[in-house]
């Protein structure tokens, strides 16, 4: 059976990690981000155990009868989630944070750009999941 016709199939694989931030813009004033943010604008910051869910879509391999193998997943996700932001401090450690909030919305975002840098064949790459909390969850598709 040749690649095309193979059955596609979605693959998810599911991390947590330890991190603190605080929401606040650096292109709002202090009052509008206080006003916009709320208790999560509070200088102190808080912290999360986030969970993300990273989702690959292609086609089974029908020799190995894989998408791609979990294990080179895990990998990936070591490198482009659990290594620039576990247990630290995302508006102060990720650069990526120093010019726009850490919110959920724009960690799927940094996510999706890391794992598209990591992967071998980032156009199996289909969807980035953040749950904040167990109730404030963003999913991005690349879009
Ligand atoms: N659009 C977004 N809004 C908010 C985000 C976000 O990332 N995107 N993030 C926050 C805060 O970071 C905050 O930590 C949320 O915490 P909290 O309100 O305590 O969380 P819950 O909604 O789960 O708590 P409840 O107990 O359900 O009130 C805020 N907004
Ligand atoms: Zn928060």
């Amino acid at each position: 059976m040749g690649d095309s016709k193979a059955p596609k199939a979605y693959q998810t694989r599911r991390i947590t990690f330890s991190a603190c931030h605080r929401l606040h813009s650096p292109h709002l004033s202090d009052a509008e981000n206080a006003q916009i943010y709320g208790k999560c604008n509070h200088i102190n910051g808080h912290g999360h155990n986030y969970i993300v869910k990273v989702t690959l879509f292609g086609a089974i391999d029908p020799k190995t009868g894989m998408i791609l193998n979990m294990t080179e997943l895990k990998k990936y996700m070591e490198e482009a989630i659990m290594q620039p932001m576990d247990h630290k401090n995302l508006d102060k450690d990720v650069d990526f944070f120093k010019t726009r909030p850490s919110t959920t919305e724009n960690l799927t975002v940094f996510i999706w750009e890391r794992m598209k840098k990591v992967m071998e064949r980032p156009d199996l790459l289909y969807e980035v999941l953040v749950y904040e909390t167990e109730n404030n969850i963003v999913k991005y598709r690349g879009e």
